[in-house]
């Protein structure tokens, strides 16, 4: 009986310097990392970073250049069916079975991992519940919406109770509603004991539900961390907004020349400024404009948003 959540001590998703090439398009460069049982991790990169290659590599659908990639510690290269009982892959295009209803369609996949009997009833109802698509699962797929569709898709990696979850952009093209319902699924699942690997081109789509995030571009990792983390280390740059009662100009150019501001403007008391340093070094900056005399009576920091995040550590290179 293949267990339908991690029991080992390792990570249970490892990529080691993977690399696929397509001719001259390095699709994947030497990525790697792990994910921890029961974690959540966001794959995140803009078009053509090399996301949904690797993706299909950890599904067993495509082989690597050289490198490789794990599941519980077994080898998508030498242990592909092992690997292949252990997941649910949702891809990011849905197939075309239009003609079956949504039991049938799940159905199909059941008996295809070896569900039989009791365990495939209890399980293909679990689906339909969990997924929220009982009260369709007697509709042809034609006739779904796209939410649905995407709902059907999922129910279809969870049909076998894999331990690990790869889901290529499931939130592609769903309304905002349906986007929170989703999150709200995957978050679940992940409570319920899965390891999950999701990718999406938004970091703030992903920011909420994922325990670490990778950022990927030109199929390379550049940065990789909780979002806090992330966002902690890319934002070395603020912008400091602050009130002085009397001599504002003076301190304006007090702080001109030091290293880490930029930009400074003057409006009546605001002195407004781009700051390239940490929330340490911030305090440190009030600290010296009060000891030179300044009257600092207000200040605003603003941190860069993800968007910013995103935006800084990728160059927006498509190959
Ligand atoms: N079968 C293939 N043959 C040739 N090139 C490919 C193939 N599959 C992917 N590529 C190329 O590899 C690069 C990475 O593509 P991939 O689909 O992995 O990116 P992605 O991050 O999933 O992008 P998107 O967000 O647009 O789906 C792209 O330049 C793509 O054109």
């Amino acid at each position: 009986m293949i267990p339908s959540v991690h029991t080992g001590t390792g990570p249970c998703i490892e990529l080691r310097r993977l690399h696929r090439f397509f001719g001259k398009t390095k699709a994947v460069n030497d990525i790697s990392f792990s994910v921890d049982p029961g974690h959540v991790f966001g794959y995140i990169g803009p078009n053509g970073a090399g996301k949904t290659t690797s993706m299909r590599i950890l599904a067993t659908l495509d082989l690597p250049s050289y490198g490789d990639a794990f599941v519980d510690g077994f080898s998508v290269v030498n242990d592909p069916e092992y690997v292949r009982r252990r997941l649910g892959f949702m891809p990011d295009s849905f197939g075309t079975y239009r003609d079956v209803n949504c039991r049938e369609y799940l159905d199909f996949f059941a008996r295809a991992y070896g569900l039989s009997g009791d365990d495939r009833l209890r399980r293909l109802r679990w689906v339909l519940s969990f997924t929220g698509t009982e009260g369709m699962a007697e509709k042809p797929i034609r006739g779904l919406s796209k939410g649905m569709k995407q709902r059907l898709c999922l129910g279809r990696a969870l049909i076998h109770d894999p331990a690990v979850l790869i889901l290529d952009e499931p939130a592609a093209g769903l309304d905002p509603r349906a986007r929170i319902q989703l999150r709200r699924m995957i978050r679940e699942l992940a409570d319920r004991g899965k390891t999950i690997l999701i990718s999406s081109h938004i970091l703030t789509e992903l920011a909420e539900i994922c325990d670490t995030v990778g950022i990927i571009e030109q199929g390379q990792l550049l940065a990789t961390g909780s979002v806090e983390q992330i966002q902690h280390q890319q934002a070395s740059h603020r912008d400091l907004k602050i009130r002085i009662l009397q001599r504002a100009d003076q301190a304006a150019r007090w702080l001109e020349p030091l290293d880490q501001v930029d930009s400074v403007v003057v409006d009546g008391e605001l002195v407004r400024f781009e700051f390239h340093g940490d929330i340490r070094e911030q305090a440190d900056l009030v600290a010296k404009l009060c000891g030179e005399g300044f009257l600092v009576a207000e200040i605003e920091s603003h941190k860069k948003s993800l968007e910013d995040v995103f935006l800084q550590v990728t160059e927006g290179l498509v190959q």
